[in-house]
């Protein structure tokens, strides 16, 4: 699913109206009913309505929304923000229609006009959307902080007023919904932590706006769904043997650390890899023999920490190195050993992230498509901080160009930069995820994938959706609190089996 700017969506708008053809106003009926349909479904009907509409089309969602509740017998209130305008024409239009119902309609023009919020009353938000170009503020701004001090539910049309769509609207004033009903497609804003107080749960819905105007346009970022995932993801053919499948090296663990190892080896032998061999110090070779008897070892010289660069890298068909690894200055001189003698992109994380930050020169050693997956913490530690989550989106895309790298920025919606600039929002995780460890099962994953012949962009893409789907499997079994990371290796299979039936 594409995600789209307040411009593009406006254009969209427009095209359909003409393309359709619809008017405009009957394709905000469509808008307004599927709030409706969404509020049916919820259980919602049984409650009564105020429903705070601004003079814009955001607003005139709302009217159509008060009219439709009412003609289920609803009760209803409706507010008007005035804005000193008459408001657009499909505004208008609404509110002609409003009037022929019994809806109480009251116009606020200053917070004498703030009546005091029914107890039980949903709040409906519609008083600002798309259209919204600068800060709340004066008696906008007054009315939302009013309406957040209720306490009553708050459902948003559109996007919560006072957002922007496409930037930063920290330290401003903005509706705190419980719920957003939105349309068609996610809008950027949905998409960063930081407006998590703002939005709650985000409902997309079809308006059925013409699919044609998706060709026209080239879309900058999209919501990682099933629909790319079933393109990507390729059924084992019948007569392969693991030569198919790769010999992944994966390069991990340290004194104290080889915990990490163990669980990127177990995941990246999980996912499928043909063959893996684990570089690991001497003092984790009891460690991995026992717990992962299916991967072989080279080991370091050194007892605790990783020195010396293993021979015939070129035999392996991809290289993890990170989990685990230790930051020793003779283990960032074995890092840049490492990256010199590669020759195919590599998956980096972890300690090898840190040290890339520590020693920002040797960035200009990855392989081109080596597979970056830095948490935000890592992040920023690699590239400087970011005052808002926008702004660490944008500069996550700009590095991956820069560097020629994929970026994944992990968090709730990880980010997935592509060097040629296209990115994407993972869809699946959850918070259960949230603990040390679930990095290290990553960095297995994508080793695996890019040693079996998916492109680094495919093997990204399928990596982290697998990821997130295994742990929303693992959440189901064992609760988000009590799930462990070993728990996403051990419902990747799973994950495997209802990828394959879409
Ligand atoms: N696909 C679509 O685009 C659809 C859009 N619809 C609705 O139309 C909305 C967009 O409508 P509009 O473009 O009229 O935008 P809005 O309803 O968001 O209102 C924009 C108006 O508010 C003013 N304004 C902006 N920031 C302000 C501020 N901080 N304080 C006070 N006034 C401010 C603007 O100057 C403009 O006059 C969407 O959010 C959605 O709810 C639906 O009706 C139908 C489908
Ligand atoms: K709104």
């Amino acid at each position: 699913m594409e995600i789209l700017s307040a411009e593009q969506i406006r254009a969209w708008d427009e095209y359909t109206i003409q393309h359709e053809p619809i008017a405009s106003i009957d394709l905000m009926e469509r808008a307004a009913a599927s709030c409706l349909a969404w509020l049916e479904k919820q259980g919602y009907l049984d409650r009564s309505f105020s429903i705070y509409c601004g003079k814009g089309n955001n607003g005139g969602d709302g009217l159509a929304l008060a009219r439709m509740l009412s003609l289920l017998d609803c009760p209803v209130t409706v507010h008007i923000l005035e804005f000193g305008n008459i408001g657009t024409e499909d505004f208008q239009g609404n509110l002609a229609r409003l009037h022929q119902t019994p809806v109480e309609v009251r116009f606020v023009q200053g917070p004498e006009h703030f009546h005091p919020v029914p107890q039980d009353d949903i709040l409906i938000d519609a008083l600002l959307g798309s259209g919204l170009n600068r800060p709340l503020e004066g008696v906008t701004a007054q009315l939302v902080e009013h309406l957040n001090a209720s306490g009553n539910e708050i459902i948003a049309i559109d996007i919560p007023s006072g957002l922007f769509v496409s930037r930063s609207a920290k330290g401003n004033t903005v509706i705190r919904a419980s719920h957003t009903l939105s349309f068609q497609v996610y809008k950027p804003a949905f998409l960063m932590p930081e407006n998590e107080v703002w939005v709650g749960e985000v409902h997309i819905l079809d308006i059925g706006l013409h699919p044609g105007f998706l060709s026209q346009i080239a879309g900058e970022a999209e919501i990682l769904d099933p629909d790319i995932i079933g393109a990507i993801f390729r059924p084992r053919q019948a007569f392969a043997h693991k030569g198919n499948f790769g010999h992944a090296l994966l390069v991990a663990g340290s004194y104290g650390k080889m915990g990490a190892a163990v669980l990127a080896a177990r995941a990246c032998l999980r996912t499928g890899s043909g063959l893996l061999t684990c570089a690991i110090p001497g003092c984790g070779y009891a460690i991995l023999q026992t717990a992962l008897p299916e991967a072989m070892l080279v080991m370091d010289p050194d007892e605790k920490i990783h020195t010396a660069v293993p021979d015939g890298l070129d035999k392996y068909s991809v290289i993890g190195v990170g989990p685990g690894l230790g930051q020793d200055q003779r283990t960032v001189a074995f890092l840049r050993s490492l990256l010199q003698q590669s020759r195919k992109p590599v998956v980096v994380d972890a300690d090898a992230l840190n040290i890339l930050a520590s020693h920002p020169h040797l960035l200009s050693l990855l392989p081109p498509y080596s597979i970056l997956t830095p948490h935000p913490k890592e992040f920023e530690r690699l590239f400087g901080p970011s005052p808002d989550d926008y702004v660490r989106v944008e500069k996550a895309r700009e590095q991956a160009r820069k560097l020629g790298c994929i970026i994944v920025l992990k968090g709730h919606y990880s980010l997935i930069a592509m060097p040629g600039g296209k990115s994407y929002f993972n869809s699946t995780g959850n918070p259960g995820m949230a603990k040390g460890g679930s990095g290290d099962v990553l960095t297995g994953i994508l080793t695996a994938l890019l040693g079996q012949s998916y492109s680094p962009g495919e093997a990204a893409l399928l990596g982290v959706y697998l990821h997130g789907l295994a742990g929303d499997l693992a959440a189901d079994t064992h609760s988000q609190e009590s799930m462990l990371p070993s728990d996403l290796t051990d419902h990747l299979g799973k994950a495997f089996q209802i990828i394959q039936k879409r």
